[in-house]
């Protein structure tokens, strides 16, 4: 680790790590606030060896997660304004930038909400995949509208995310369904919208999200029930319009099974890759804060937000 990062924010790094801080805007919030710490906390005299250690602080948040793109997108917005020539003037810059960043994400959270609301009808049945700030933005601002909305929630294998949604929808007063990953096609049957978020979204139109996504989707499509998938800016992905792809983090086989039960079942592989790729024809509408596009026409606004390009400050720390 290194030794410039202040220790609040390795602390951050870690809960990111660990999932205890997790969901692409609740990351991308933390990240901000760390970027915040590390600048109020530093003892640097010096405006590069300042530089040096924000940029520091940055890779050791950047390494955490790779595939929720909001993680260097809240980097690169907090640091771009790095080019002072004074300690204080920089350290103000940071603050300003961090504590603006998050307030734009909870703003672009509830404009991106009546947009996903409007979609909704007084009466529908939403499926949801894992747990999205995102889309429980849209079900929060139709319940606001007045509409009743009832959900079926997936429990999202491995850790059980659905359970976070399930609680959240209930404490909104939507009466709450649990079902288990693979009960999902029979209970398409009864639904009017799949609402999942996104943890990236690529410039074909591709959805990056929590593994099982893809298969929900698929199915979905073949019911002819609408896939609505809730993604602030901040989940579009930069570097795919230069021809990256998503990195999908793959994770510890331990949150699938403990070592015991592997050993008694013949030690088998175990995979556990976090996310998937749902490709843009299973996706009927990318709903953002600058309103609802179809997810073929999502580049057009990504070459609006990033035509300039981006950079990496994190990469020469
Ligand atoms: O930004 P919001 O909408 O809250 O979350 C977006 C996505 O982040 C989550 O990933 P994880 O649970 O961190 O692996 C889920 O895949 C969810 O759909």
């Amino acid at each position: 680790m290194d030794e410039r990062v202040r220790p609040e924010v390795r602390r951050i790094a870690e809960e990111i790590d660990t999932m205890e801080i997790r969901g692409a805007a609740t990351i991308a919030d933390a990240v901000a606030r760390a970027l915040r710490t590390q600048a109020q906390e530093s003892e640097a005299t010096d405006p590069e060896v300042f530089r040096g250690e924000l940029r520091a602080a940055a890779r050791t948040l950047y390494e955490t997660r790779p595939t929720a793109v909001s993680l260097p997108n809240a980097l690169r917005y907090v640091l771009r304004g790095m080019s002072s020539t004074t300690v204080e003037r920089l350290r103000q810059n940071v603050v300003d930038s961090a504590d603006e960043f998050c307030a734009r994400l909870e703003r672009a959270q509830a404009d991106l909400g009546q947009v996903g609301a409007n979609r909704l009808r007084d009466g529908d049945v939403i499926m949801t995949h894992c747990h999205s700030t995102d889309a429980l933005a849209c079900v929060e601002a139709a319940v606001e509208q007045g509409k009743h909305i009832e959900a079926i929630v997936k429990e999202t294998r491995p850790r059980n995310q659905g359970h976070i949604t399930a609680k959240q929808l209930h404490e909104m007063g939507v009466p709450v369904t649990l079902i288990v990953d693979s009960a999902a096609r029979r209970y398409l049957n009864d639904v009017d919208h799949v609402l999942v978020g996104a943890d990236a979204v690529a410039a074909d139109g591709s959805v990056i999200n929590k593994i099982g996504t893809s298969g929900l989707a698929v199915n979905a499509r073949d019911r002819g029930t609408p896939i609505m998938v809730a993604a602030q800016t901040l989940k579009l992905h930069p570097g795919t319009m230069t021809g990256h792809t998503v990195d999908i983090e793959m994770r510890d086989t331990e949150e699938i099974l403990d070592d015991e039960t592997l050993a008694e079942i013949g030690n088998p592989t175990v995979k556990n890759p976090a996310f998937d790729v749902t490709p843009p024809r299973y996706v009927d509408a990318i709903v953002t804060e600058r309103g609802q596009f179809p997810p073929e026409s999502i580049v057009i606004l990504m070459r609006e937000l990033f035509g300039e390009g981006t950079t990496e400050p994190w990469a020469d720390a």
